[in-house]
């Protein structure tokens, strides 16, 4: 059996008594776009620092490609087959693009560095402190993947990026999926999820929620079923077994997630006079609102439309090393 491109173990962190992440285990297969997905606060750049060994945890293992990142020896060797996309990407302000693409080069290769300018051009003779979010980012993809690495971890990587370029960014990764490489991409946007990802992992208060293919996801997420009345909807009477998730919306109307039994909704229906009924398959925003939903929730809400992430990770124990540091490679 070949061994796990990314394997975590009981991985525990807490920041005293704050909770980053709990009993965290998950195995990415090579050749995979894996998702990570949870809202702002529920521990995904937690866990990124710790698979990279840029944090120590509580408890628990992680290794890449074999590699246990407490082997320290072990683990700096195989870093040059590894990226990385920090959340908030940093290099030397003063220093141009080329240069520090050329820093990066001497750590770890840069074979594949002029294909990557061609598709993510950046001023590459001017200073990094004059680049613009969005040109900062694309700096950061590549010098992520020059080296032509085995293993990609990034954590919100399209921020700051346009539509256009977060697209060609989406076609990359899934041209490299083809070619073999491994993709492991946090974010809290769905629609990224969806456009890319073959399995996702769902976090929430630092504990994983669940661990799922994307299609199956779909494939058994049921119907969305909405229903206008002028009556009084009482969601008592739609209360069945195959009843995902009901609620009452602003308007008046009944939104219904359903996995099945129509014959019980149609009896349920029957009751009420009807403006208006659609039923349509489950929008991924639906599965997830679900998972999120239940209990006690996340920090925040997940993000379902742009990409605007708030930050309320900082550092204030256990610093991460410093700015150059966390962007590199290796
Ligand atoms: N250095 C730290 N000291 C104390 N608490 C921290 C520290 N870093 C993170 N936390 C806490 O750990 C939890 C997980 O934070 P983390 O930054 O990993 O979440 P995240 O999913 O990456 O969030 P976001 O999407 O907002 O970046 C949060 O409750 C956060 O406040």
């Amino acid at each position: 059996m070949s061994v796990p491109a990314i394997d975590i173990d009981g991985l525990t962190k807490f920041y005293g008594d704050v909770r980053g992440v709990e009993e965290l285990s998950i195995s990415v297969s090579e050749g995979e776009l894996f998702g990570f997905l949870g809202p702002n606060g529920a521990g995904k750049s937690t866990t990124i620092r710790l698979l990279l060994g840029l944090l120590k945890p509580t408890d628990g293992t992680a290794s890449i490609l074999g590699f246990p990142v407490d082997d320290r020896a072990a683990f700096l060797d195989v870093l040059s087959r590894v990226g990385h996309i920090p959340g908030d990407p940093r290099f030397y302000d003063d220093v141009t693009g080329r240069k520090t693409l050329d820093y990066f080069a001497g750590l770890s290769g840069d074979a594949r560095r002029d294909e990557l300018l061609d598709r993510f051009p950046v001023p590459l003779d001017r200073p990094v402190r004059a680049y613009s979010r969005g040109n900062r980012q694309k700096l950061a993809i590549v010098q992520a993947f020059m080296h032509d690495p085995r293993v990609v971890v990034m954590d919100e990587p399209t921020s700051g990026l346009d539509p256009l370029v977060q697209q060609e960014f989406y076609e990359f990764l899934r041209e490299e999926r083809a070619r073999g490489g491994t993709v492991f991409l946090s974010t809290h946007i769905l629609g990224e999820v969806r456009e890319v990802c073959d399995r996702v992992a769902i976090i929430r208060n630092g504990r994983l929620v669940a661990v799922e293919d994307i299609d199956d996801l779909l494939a058994r997420s049921g119907k969305v079923v909405t229903v206008q009345s002028p009556d009084s909807i009482d969601l008592a009477d739609f209360d069945f077994p195959e009843t995902i998730d009901a609620r009452i919306e602003p308007d008046g109307s009944l939104r219904l997630v359903t996995s099945g039994n129509y014959d019980a909704l149609v009896d349920a229906l029957d009751g009420y006079r009807i403006d208006d009924l659609e039923v349509r398959e489950t929008a991924i925003e639906d599965v997830f609102m679900h998972f999120y939903d239940e209990g006690d929730g996340g920090e925040d809400g997940v993000d379902v439309g742009d990409s605007a992430a708030t930050d309320d990770g900082g550092d204030a124990e256990d610093p991460s090393p410093a700015d150059a540091e966390e962007s590199a490679n290796a």
